[in-house]
């Protein structure tokens, strides 16, 4: 069954949607870029006082790829105690010396999620090299933000091979981008782990605050229980 994927600013957006109900809060400042970090201070604190529920994810922000830039800041967001470390792959840089090394904390029990860009065309080979150094997953999103979802920015068929060499990987596989409510039921069809959200819980602007009522009906379509109005 596909889960759902929370981005949230703070700790009480976090525990707004811990009462509804996801699969993933995942810690973000979306102010600050496509995968805009929080301060890890910040989400070290979190982490604290969420103390149970769903596992949390966070970003270590919009950096270029440079190992010697990355490693230190996954390091830095693993120590607060957050399930996943998630790692945008920008365009351009040392996409293989990042992944080779980032293996060693994996190795030590670091779960790191790699962010590739539907809208950057990423390779999909790059996918068995983060498999055999140890990450635990894979998420597709989209960079630009203005320019549609996940599903405009990427045809079906990479979609589907995505899903299918990430997971036939054994990592689990995640899909976000912009998607709103139309989004949801093609994407459920490709049966990656996770859907992600933050635009579509704000009522539209991933920079607004969250909207329980957005959650709620996010939450209800992934889990497929929305009602033919819901849904509407
Ligand atoms: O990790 C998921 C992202 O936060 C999705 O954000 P978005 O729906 O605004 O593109």
């Amino acid at each position: 069954m596909t889960g759902m994927l929370a981005s949230v600013v703070s700790l009480a957006e976090a525990l707004q949607v811990r009462e509804i109900g996801v699969d993933i809060i995942d810690l973000k400042n979306p102010a600050q870029g496509a995968l805009g970090a929080l301060p890890v201070a910040e989400v070290g604190r979190i982490v604290g006082c969420l103390n149970s529920g769903p596992p949390v994810s966070a970003t270590i922000g919009d950096v270029p790829m440079d190992p010697d830039v990355v490693k230190p800041a996954v390091e830095a967001m693993a120590s607060t105690g957050v399930d996943y470390v998630k790692i945008g792959f920008f365009p351009g840089g040392d996409w293989g010396g990042v992944i080779r090394g980032l293996s060693p904390l994996a190795g030590r029990g670091v779960r790191l999620v790699a962010v590739l860009f539907g809208d950057e065309s990423p390779e999909l080979d790059w996918i068995k090299e983060l498999a055999t150094a140890g990450f635990v997953g894979a998420m597709l999103d989209t960079r630009d933000k203005s320019k549609g979802s996940l599903r405009q920015a990427c045809s079906d068929d990479f979609l589907r091979a995505f899903v299918s060499e990430t997971r036939g990987r054994g990592l689990l596989c995640g899909l976000a981008g912009s998607l709103r409510v139309p989004d949801i039921a093609p994407l459920l069809a490709l049966k990656p782990d996770y859907l992600g959200f933050r635009g579509a819980l704000c009522g539209g602007e991933r920079t607004d605050a969250l909207d329980s009522e957005s959650v709620r009906a996010i939450s209800n379509l992934v889990r497929g229980e929305a009602s033919s109005r819901t849904a509407a």
